[in-house]
């Protein structure tokens, strides 16, 4: 076989299938190859028309079309048949050549991937994709880690398929090594388990306080699109909130099943977050919301626990201009929740990048996320804007503009939380965005107490305020106070 090919995809379920056809519309020649050889057979039999493809029938058949230095992405069930699929090419590839994942693996998976690959002089890309099966095909957020030298080889070719930015910028770049970039994929997951808690938040208070309906609730949606919170999951919601079960003719919303699923990368978030001492409760609310809403046992055990006054029966209906005006104050709790998540993620990257020593550029993942992700928003350019000012920024909260958007939210927020605790609507992104707030802006916290119980029960003890050193009080005996350290 001829060395034609630009890249290889290997793996052609969805993702794989549309990220190959992505290649070839851009102008690459792509070997194709998967382990069922009928989905290659597909591939080009309903889209051979749109570009160069080649197609293979065995590894060494896919390895040989390639052109050196060799680029193959790997676009296979994400774990064991990752592993399986890298060991084999890696047999077949050449001092230089690139192996590039492309699923969704755990950091850690890819850094021992890339140092294993790494010591027999092959580079090992592991990259996040983020935009789905329409993003793979028509342009998604990438997120490739790796050394700068695989990099220099196979960025250009990311940059043809990538997003483009409302700049124009291609929604990619090189984020540091080995792990960086699936380091850099869970957080963005993370964030979007976050962002979709607090939006559904305010669609169950839209709906269980001001009693608006799904399609009345999408019309909300929709305008607040076109503000600040301008996003693909605000888009994405008034969608589903317009769209009518044909079976039944009732809201689709009614009639999907309320336990949200997940395939884990959030929970890798929280975990992740725990390991390196970040808070990062807004995702940690985000993944504990989705899996108490799975709890059936314990939710029937509870279903008749009593609730607020307020709550009992269907909630009453608003009137028109109550209801907007109640929709307004939603808005400011949702995008101050909203504020306040993105900035528990930044902190999770910096953390990471710290830990890793990656150097992420925080103002890159920002401008990377513009489009083609899952979160793309407007707000990502301010983010960007901000992180690239001050790459030093302690919080994206002490951002001078995010600030005083949250000065000025004070009374919608607190006053959203407030109505949700009154009619008995779960909040938890809302109200724990809140209270992660509040936490930071503290003189002075009640983890003082904290320290002096840790101290009483287990000798643990403290340190003082006024003085150096460390201490602990004889609480069984006369309290003196001893120095410890
Ligand atoms: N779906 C999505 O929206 C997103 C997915 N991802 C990630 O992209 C990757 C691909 O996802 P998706 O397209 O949904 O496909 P799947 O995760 O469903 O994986 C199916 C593909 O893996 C191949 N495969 C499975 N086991 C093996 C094995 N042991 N050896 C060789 N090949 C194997 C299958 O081959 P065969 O046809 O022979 O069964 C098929 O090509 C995953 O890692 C996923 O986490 C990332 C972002 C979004
Ligand atoms: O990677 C993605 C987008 O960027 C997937 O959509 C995401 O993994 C979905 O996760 P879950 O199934 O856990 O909700």
């Amino acid at each position: 076989m001829t060395a034609t090919a630009q890249i290889g995809v290997t793996g052609l379920a969805v993702m794989g299938r549309n990220l190959a056809r992505n290649f070839a519309r851009s102008g690459c020649t792509v070997a194709l190859h998967n382990r069922t050889e009928a989905r290659t057979r597909d591939l080009v039999d309903a889209f051979g028309h749109e570009g160069t493809f080649v197609p293979t029938r065995s590894p060494e058949e896919f390895v040989a079309a390639l052109q050196p230095p060799r680029c193959l992405v790997v676009m296979v069930k994400a774990g064991g048949p990752t592993d399986a699929v890298i060991e084999q090419f890696a047999q077949l590839v050449e001092v230089g050549d690139v192996i590039v994942d492309g699923g969704n693996a755990h950091f850690e998976d890819t850094r021992r991937r890339e140092a294993a690959l790494r010591e027999r002089g092959v580079h090992f890309v592991g990259t996040g994709i983020s935009g789905g099966e329409e993003g793979a095909l028509l342009g998604p957020s990438i997120m490739p880690g790796g050394s700068a030298e695989a990099y220099r080889s196979l960025g250009p070719l990311l940059e043809r398929i990538a997003a483009r930015a409302p700049d124009g910028a291609p929604c990619t770049t090189h984020l540091g090594t080995d792990g960086a970039g699936h380091f850099v994929k869970m957080v963005h997951n993370g964030i979007e388990y976050a962002d979709m808690q607090l939006i559904a938040e305010a669609y169950d208070l839209l709906r269980g306080v001001a009693g608006l309906e799904p399609a009345e609730i999408a019309e909300v949606f929709r305008r607040w699109n076109t503000g600040r919170l301008d996003s693909y999951l605000i888009e994405i919601t008034a969608e589903v909130l317009t769209h009518t079960d044909a079976r039944t003719g009732r809201p689709f919303v009614d009639v999907v099943a309320d336990r949200a699923e997940q395939k884990g990368t959030g929970r890798w978030t929280v975990q992740t977050a725990l390991d390196l001492g970040v808070p990062v409760p807004g995702i940690a609310q985000a993944v504990f919301a989705r899996s108490q809403s799975g709890h059936a046992r314990l939710r029937r055990a509870a279903e008749s626990l009593p609730g607020p006054e307020t709550a009992e029966g269907a909630p009453s209906r608003m009137a028109a201009d109550e209801a907007e005006r109640f929709a307004a104050q939603v808005e400011q709790c949702l995008y101050a929740s909203k504020v306040v998540s993105y900035a528990q993620g930044w902190d999770m990257l910096r953390a990471g990048s710290e830990a890793y020593d990656w150097g992420i550029d925080l103002g890159s993942v920002a401008a990377i996320w513009r489009a083609g992700c899952i979160i793309r928003a407007a707000f990502l350019d301010r983010i960007r804007g901000a992180f690239t000012e001050r790459p030093a920024l302690p919080t994206l909260l002490a951002d001078p503009q995010f600030a005083q958007e949250l000065g000025e939210a004070q009374d919608a927020w607190r006053g959203t939380v407030a109505a949700a605790a009154r009619h008995g609507v779960p909040a938890p992104g809302m109200s724990g965005a809140l209270a992660y707030y509040d936490g930071l802006r503290a003189a002075r916290l009640p983890a003082a107490l904290t320290q002096a119980q840790r101290d009483y029960f287990g000798a643990h003890t403290y340190r003082r305020d006024d003085l150096e050193g460390t201490f602990h009080t004889q609480w069984g005996g006369d309290r003196t106070e001893d120095r410890t350290d």
